[in-house]
């Protein structure tokens, strides 16, 4: 059983995935895997820097300067995805190999790359939007128009919310704890 873990920018998904794997669930978290990817000695480094220059920091990709280079050219983020994306495809198949009764996926673009297909079960995590945007900002790593920039690429929350098969509110730890807890006591 693979459950698709989803969810507009900010709106929890880290930190539901981690209320899966605290219950002994094996997660695999897309932006983990890009994380990697960026860091030095990480396989995207080169083909990013090929398409960014000055994206380099001490051998790795500078996400600061990746976020500034995403809010100004509304182009960048298509052309970064199509060198980001096949090698997390790669990530994720070697992780699909895993034996046990319930994987999740962590993929904040299930919906936008297609990879709903792929999965048995969709869970959609959410919030109201003013508070999203108020996680995000308060993180304090994202301006307002790095955020918006961002949230316009993404399905809105409503189309993902009528899409999933599972919702878990994530207005607080124990609502979306509880949500978690029945998600995994119905699929396995
Ligand atoms: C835009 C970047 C620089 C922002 O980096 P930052 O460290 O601030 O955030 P992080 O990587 O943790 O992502 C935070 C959230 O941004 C959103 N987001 C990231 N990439 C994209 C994208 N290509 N399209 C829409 N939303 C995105 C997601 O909601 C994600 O959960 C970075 O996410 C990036 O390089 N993205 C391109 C690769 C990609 O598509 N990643 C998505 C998972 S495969
Ligand atoms: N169930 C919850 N109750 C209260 N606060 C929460 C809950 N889930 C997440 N948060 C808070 O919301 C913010 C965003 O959470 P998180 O980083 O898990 O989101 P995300 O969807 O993974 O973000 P991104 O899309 O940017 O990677 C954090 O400050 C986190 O502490």
């Amino acid at each position: 059983m693979i459950l698709g873990l989803t969810g507009s920018i900010g709106m929890g998904k880290s930190t539901t995935a981690q209320m899966f794997r605290d219950l002994g669930v094996p997660v695999w978290d897309a932006d983990a895997t890009v994380h990697r990817l960026y860091a030095k000695g990480g396989a995207a480094v080169e083909p990013i820097l090929a398409l960014f220059p000055d994206a380099l920091r001490d051998g790795a990709i500078d996400r600061t300067v990746m976020r500034a280079i995403v809010a100004a050219d509304t182009g960048a983020l298509t052309k970064i995805e199509a060198v980001v994306h096949p090698l997390v495809a790669q990530d994720r198949a070697e992780f699909l190999k895993t034996q046990a009764p319930l994987l999740v996926l962590d993929i904040p673009l299930l919906f936008e790359t297609g990879a709903d297909a792929t999965v048995d079960r969709i869970a959609v995590v959410t919030v109201p939007p003013e508070i999203q945007r108020a996680r995000v900002l308060e993180r304090g790593t994202m301006t307002a128009s790095e955020f918006d920039a961002i949230l316009a690429r993404q399905v809105p929350d409503a189309d993902k919310r009528a899409r999933a098969d599972y919702i878990i509110p994530t207005t607080d730890m124990q609502t979306a704890r509880d949500a978690v807890t029945d998600i995994v006591a119905e699929l396995t």
